[in-house]
């Protein structure tokens, strides 16, 4: 009989010393591409945006993702060239782009942009400085979602046949600590230094600590590879085109990924207008406004564990979608109610969409995990990852346009970091009713893709730990 060699993989603390360093740079990722949602009203204030500048600038971290099909190209990059070199470029890339983001917010970029195409006007009049930061965003994006896939994998990697879905709900908490210090530390910063770019460049700062802290990831990982190599353990396929068909072909994997583009689009849009709609609905004052969103990543930071727990002993992941959208829907609807904008309804709705916001990543990602190939997770998450980005580009920019269009109260002068400033307000009950949407549609697909497991046996109703 071979003997099994233990590898640095089988040892709990390098297990979860891997999980610790990755998790990390994803939480200084995060803290990034939210860094700018609490200061929604003092960009349009400051850098005389509209809300469809912001919506516009928001969107940014899709399009190349979505047009140039950068996350494609990022899914190949992962399966061919591994997730230490993918981590790093990943890394690399989201520094470029978060520079030029705080270049253009912090003052120099100033007019208007227009962009004509044969006397059809492609951009309407916009700030200037929101196309840059929008530009600006789009390249981080690319490095963002790039790294999102290779932490995923490197986590599967290292976890498979172990604590996976534990694993991935750890280190989607920890992005979301990330996203949750983006929603009550910016404008306190901003406050103390004057500066409404200061965040990002603590953000900046922090990520080069990342870029640091993956390096260290990277030296074991190759440990790793070298001993599966003495231990004869095959190395993962290369990437081949044929993959994106065979993984095209699977209907589970289409139903998850349809599910993953609608969920995401009532949360993470959502999360950039949170901060605003706290201060305009609820009448929170705009130093405290963050903390009540912050709830929403906090909540999902705890409890994506528990659930991911859950999945792994008791399965049930498809039905963990299920109520997890359906939850979704139910606090969108009575977010929408004009009347309900009482301070404790404003917590009491956070705190159930932070729940809802554990259970579906929880189970949706190690689900993935469960229908394709460990060969062709790479291509599979970016694939995921690409179609999710069109509602990530689509959805903020819809809400801006929205907002500005139909959801116009009037306007307030109120001061504002010690200058009086011109508040326009709005009435989110349109946008509302939006996400209620998506997270309805959500509901069909998870019912879907439940019935499509029971057909198929893909066993996504079963725990993930192989006693
Ligand atoms: C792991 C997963 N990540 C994503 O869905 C990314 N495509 C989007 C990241 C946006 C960063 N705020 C998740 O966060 O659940």
């Amino acid at each position: 009989m071979n003997e099994i060699k233990a590898t640095l993989r089988d040892s709990k603390t390098a297990r979860w010393m891997v999980l610790i360093l990755v998790s990390f740079t994803m939480m200084c990722a995060y803290y990034l591409t939210d860094a700018m949602a609490p200061l929604q009203e003092r960009l349009q204030a400051n850098l005389s945006w509209s809300a469809s500048d912001y919506g516009f600038f928001t969107s940014g971290y899709g399009w190349f993702n979505v047009f140039l099909l950068m996350l494609v190209f990022s899914g190949m990059i992962l399966d061919k060239m591994g997730v230490r070199f993918t981590g790093i470029l990943s890394i690399g890339i989201m520094l470029i782009g978060a520079a030029i983001k705080y270049w253009a917010i912090s003052g120099h970029v100033q007019g208007m942009f227009e962009l004509n195409i044969l006397g059809w006007q492609a951009i309407s009049s916009s700030a200037k400085s929101s196309v840059v930061a929008g530009f600006g965003f789009a390249i981080f994006g690319v490095g963002c979602e790039m790294f999102g896939i290779a932490a995923n994998k490197a986590v599967v990697r290292w976890f498979r046949g172990k604590e996976m879905a534990l694993a991935i709900g750890l280190n989607t908490s920890t992005g979301r600590i990330g996203t949750a210090l983006a929603m009550f530390t910016p404008i306190p910063l901003v406050r103390m230094t004057g500066d409404i770019s200061a965040p990002v460049l603590l953000a900046l700062v922090l990520l080069c600590i990342g870029m640091l802290v993956f390096i260290l990831f990277t030296v074991m990982d190759r440990k790793l590879d070298k001993e599966d190599a003495d231990a004869g353990v095959a190395a993962d396929e290369e990437f081949k085109f044929a993959d994106i068909l065979e993984i095209g072909k699977n209907r589970a994997f289409w139903y998850i990924t349809t599910l993953c583009v609608l969920f995401y689009s009532a949360v993470f849009p959502f999360i950039k207008y949170a901060v605003n709609l706290m201060v305009q609905k609820f009448d929170i004052s705009d130093s405290f406004a963050g903390y009540i969103p912050a709830l929403l990543p906090f909540g999902a930071l705890l409890l994506t564990p528990v659930f991911g727990n859950l999945f792994d002993k008791k399965g049930k992941g498809a039905t963990i979608m299920i109520i997890g959208s359906i939850l979704l829907v139910c606090v969108h609807l009575l977010f929408s109610i004009p009347s309900l904008n009482s301070f404790p309804i404003a917590i009491g709705l956070v705190i159930l969409l932070g729940i809802a916001f554990s259970m579906v990543p929880a189970a949706m990602w190690p689900s993935i995990a469960k229908i394709i190939p460990h060969s062709k997770l790479g291509t599979a998450y970016a694939m995921t990852f690409w179609v999710q980005n069109w509602g990530l580009m689509g959805v903020p920019l819809l809400i801006g346009v929205v907002l500005d269009k139909y959801c116009i109260t009037g306007t307030i002068t109120k001061l504002v970091d010690g200058k009086e400033q011109v508040i326009t307000q709005y009435n989110y009950m349109i946008p509302m009713l939006i996400f209620a949407f998506f997270g309805f549609l959500a509901i069909g697909f998870a019912l879907l893709l439940k019935a499509e497991d029971r057909k198929k046996g893909y066993g996504l109703e079963r725990p993930n730990i192989k006693e």
